[in-house]
């Protein structure tokens, strides 16, 4: 481990290949200042130590001329124009007349600024970084690109960050749940899932399957979106208030490299058979679950599937006769236009934040004229240096009179087959017993204090997410820890031209649509009334039968700034 340097640390160095001009280097727990120029022609700039990435240090290349020199390449990804963008810093240092001195003066630097970047939120929980991340993907998630992208992206920040991991590429469906379900968790600081949603639904219900299930669903897990459904990505990106859409990969990559942690709620459900599961983003039934598991059969498509499907199921509408029963949650309301904060978590001002008041970070301004520098916003691959010079060795439903429009096929067989293999585990042991429930048995009466409702519905979706994929912006009011399932429930009598602007752009204006209706809730039963259905928890198929569950509050862990 290396050892810590005093903050604040300053220095002298050349911006290589970026004129002659000296710049003096400032870090400490705010970030790094760059002042360069005489005094009369002094710019600056700023990098907030929450945009800190990493550091590498590097010999010179053969060109070079001063051959004794080092280099320190810091790494940020601050915000530009809405987007979070690559900066790479090249300094030059030549103060020794020897490569070992001006070598160590680098090293210390690259100390520097991995102190100032961890410090920063320090106060908050965060992962252990002298121990290795477990990296799964699942190469068929979506469009099948989800390998592709850790390569391509994800590696290379991990790489700047130096963020030491191990990778498993799923082989099956249910590979992800016997890993996880067996994995010693005192030999990673955490797991990250690059895939859709899908991977994490079975990596929490591996997790549920260990005899230490309390604790390790507790767990910090990271997502990198790479699916077709990536709802949790993009809602923890719109809790943090970040670019997510610019791009969702990056974004999501760096909340992992910062690795703090942040509490989420789960869901613990059980069926109909006495199976539990363990649930981070929605249960339901009626048209979005039709969506979800219908449109499967376009994933070559990726997330604009959703859409496509939509037009056809809004033509052949359905309804579910059902009751579902709820206990209201007393601690929130939804009153529309005041929705509650949204970030809870601490964070650091961005760049557009700041430019926006006064002129700041990372634009470099003159003593009289603030203009704008040429920033290096360069892709990933992009490095002022040949980054393999570096010195630093990197750790590297049969038709039925009580349910309309059921006689056509109402599943997809994909995702039918993956129930059959995600079901096979029926007999498996579950370690969390009836007991972890608060609520009672589905075959027992429900609390006098829930509400009951009989209707042939739409739909009926429970969300404890704001986003269910990436452009379906369906619970405004949810946050990661709130506490809440939030019910979205339309009626049957509701008329087509209403869910066809529903489903048109479920963009949180929906939920105002006249027929709509929004409860957040504490604890949940479905029981269907006809026999035949898509129920869907975390957009997985589960059988059409007799559910409840119940939240619990911030068991869960996920990664974020
Ligand atoms: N190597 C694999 N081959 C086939 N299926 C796999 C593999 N690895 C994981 N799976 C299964 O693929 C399913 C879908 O994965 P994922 O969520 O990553 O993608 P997705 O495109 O978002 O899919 P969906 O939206 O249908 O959940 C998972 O539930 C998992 O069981």
């Amino acid at each position: 481990m290396e050892e810590d340097v005093s903050l604040p640390m300053e220095g002298i160095f050349k911006l290589y290949r970026q004129g002659r001009d000296p710049c003096r280097v400032r870090i400490d727990e705010n970030g790094l200042t760059l002042s360069i120029g005489g005094h009369n022609e002094e710019r600056k700039e700023e990098v907030k130590a929450s945009d800190l990435v990493g550091c590498v240090c590097m010999k010179a290349p053969p060109e070079e001329v001063q051959a004794y020199s080092a280099f320190f390449t810091v790494f940020a990804y601050p915000l530009y124009d809405k987007k979070r963008k690559r900066r790479a810093l090249c300094f030059q240092v030549t103060q020794e007349d020897n490569f070992e001195g001006n070598f160590e003066i680098a090293m210390k630097w690259r100390t520097a600024i991995h102190q100032a970047r961890r410090k920063h939120g320090v106060s908050e929980p965060h992962l252990d970084y002298n121990q290795k991340l477990l990296v799964l993907i699942n190469p068929n998630s979506g469009s099948g690109k989800a390998l592709q992208k850790y390569k391509r992206y994800v590696a290379a920040v991990f790489g700047e960050a130096e963020v030491q991991h191990k990778v498993i590429v799923t082989e099956r469906a249910n590979h992800a749940k016997e890993i996880v379900t067996k994995l010693d968790l005192t030999s990673c600081s955490g797991l990250v899932i690059i895939s859709g949603d899908g991977l994490l639904y079975e990596v929490y219900n591996g997790l549920l399957k260990r005899p230490d299930w309390e604790q390790a669903i507790q767990f910090p897990v990271g997502i990198i979106p790479g699916g077709s459904g990536n709802g949790l990505a993009r809602s923890i990106a719109h809790w943090l208030s970040e670019p997510y859409m610019a791009s969702p990969v990056l974004v999501s990559t760096l909340n992992i490299v910062h690795g703090h942690f942040s509490p989420m709620d789960l869901v613990l459900l059980e069926t109909a058979a006495g199976k539990r599961l363990l649930s981070f983003l929605s249960v339901g039934f009626g048209i979005i679950s039709d969506i979800d598991i219908e449109s499967e059969r376009l994933r070559i498509i990726g997330e604009s599937r959703f859409a496509v499907w939509a037009v056809a199921r809004v033509a052949n509408l359905r309804r579910y006769h059902a009751r579902i029963y709820f206990k209201r949650a007393t601690s929130v309301s939804t009153t529309s236009g005041q929705r509650r904060r949204k970030p809870v978590l601490e964070r650091s001002q961005t760049l557009e934040e700041d430019l926006k008041g006064s002129q700041a970070s990372s634009t470099i301004h003159s003593s009289r004229s603030v203009r704008s520098v040429d920033l290096q916003d360069s892709e990933l691959s992009d490095s002022f240096l040949d980054p393999s010079l570096s010195l630093v060795k990197d750790e590297p439903l049969q038709p039925d009179h009580s349910c309309d429009n059921l006689g056509e096929n109402i599943s997809s067989e994909d995702k039918r087959n993956n129930l059959e293999a995600k079901l096979s585990d029926e007999e498996e042991v579950d370690n969390c017993e009836r007991s972890c429930f608060t609520i009672p048995p589905l075959d027992q009466k429900v609390p006098e204090d829930w509400e009951i409702m009989e209707d042939h519905f739409i739909m009926m979706y429970g969300t404890y997410q704001s986003y269910i994929a990436s452009d379906v912006f369906i619970s405004p009011d949810s946050t990661p820890d709130d506490g809440c399932i939030y019910l979205i429930i339309i009626k049957g009598n509701t008329p087509k031209s209403t869910i066809a602007r529903l489903l048109l752009g479920i963009d949180g204006s929906h939920l105002n649509l006249p027929g709509v209706e929004y409860i957040p809730v504490e604890a949940l039963r479905i029981e269907p009334l006809c026999p035949k259905g898509n129920m869907t928890v975390d957009g997985e198929v589960v059988p059409w039968a007799s559910l409840q569950c119940e939240v619990l509050a911030k068991k869960g862990c996920i990664l974020t700034r």
